[in-house]
């Protein structure tokens, strides 16, 4: 792997029960980036994301994150990963600073630097009156947000995050990006998949669009916009439906609206 790479994936595959998912997923994430990945509903994103992340075992194709085999060394690897993932599953039964500390010594620090890490990050995004309530209690946001501070935690130098600003309020997710800003400018690395284009084009240095198991293109940011906005980009590349699918110029959906009942 190059030194300037934080993640290279070579040739990931995986299907399930027969059905290709992900296809041969190429992907170089420059260290220090900011990196979206977009792709339509099923196109594969979090099943590449489970790969890389060492969550879901490929069936083929080599993943290494900060220079470390994902499936080779999974503890180096692991130990420099901080993730989101989608459908997080959290300990419900503890409270959100219980879940911070918790975690904190899963990832070996000390009790004291996890409490005053956990003081922080709580404060930050806004949680530090919800700390002792039940994490089953918490809003969508709210667990969203208690999951990005557990994945901050240990400083790791490769942040992956499903959809990080799903459900999160405005204030929130302003707080969310200027925490991840500032992560990315000082070295680190964010990989996250979105369905925000406006977003993914306000934050990313780096964009790749994947559709039916594929990386479509890949690169800078402005190279994949090519002088257009990311979304028109996306849809030029990807298609929508109603201009690519079976029943267009057939009038489609023709049916719907303006109902006499
Ligand atoms: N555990 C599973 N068992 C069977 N099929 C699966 C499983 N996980 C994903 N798939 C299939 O793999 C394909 C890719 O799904 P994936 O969740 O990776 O897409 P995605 O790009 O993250 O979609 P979305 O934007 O809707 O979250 C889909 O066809 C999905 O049905």
């Amino acid at each position: 792997m190059t030194s300037s790479a934080a993640v290279e994936v070579r040739g990931l595959r995986k299907a399930f029960d027969g059905k290709v998912a992900v296809d041969g997923v190429e992907l170089t994430v420059p260290r220090g980036s900011f990196y979206g990945l977009v792709g339509p509903n099923g196109a594969g994103k979090t099943t590449s994301l489970s790969m890389i992340t060492g969550l879901l075992r490929p069936d083929a194709g080599t993943v290494t994150v900060a220079g470390h085999d994902v499936w080779q060394n999974p503890y180096e690897a692991k130990e420099r990963i901080g993730i989101l993932p989608e459908g997080l599953r959290l300990f419900e039964r503890l409270g959100g600073r219980e879940l911070l500390a918790y975690t904190g010594r899963l990832r070996g620090l000390t009790g004291a630097e996890t409490d005053e890490r956990a003081d922080q990050l709580l404060d930050v995004l806004g949680l530090t009156e919800a700390a002792d309530k039940l994490v089953v209690d918490y809003s969508t946001g709210m667990r969203k947000k208690i999951g990005l501070a557990a994945a901050l935690l240990h400083n790791p130098p490769v942040l992956f995050l499903d959809e990080p600003f799903e459900s999160v309020d405005p204030v929130s997710a302003q707080t969310i990006r200027e925490v991840l800003r500032s992560y990315t400018e000082s070295g680190s690395t964010v990989v996250f998949s979105s369905h925000v284009m406006e977003l993914v084009q306000a934050l990313c240095s780096h964009v790749a669009i994947m559709a039916d198991g594929r990386i479509v293109t890949a690169g800078t940011l402005d190279d994949v916009r090519g002088g257009r906005s990311l979304n028109d980009a996306f849809m030029e590349l990807v298609g929508s439906p109603l201009t690519t699918g079976k029943t267009k110029g057939k009038g489609a959906l023709q049916w719907l609206g303006s109902s006499s009942a």
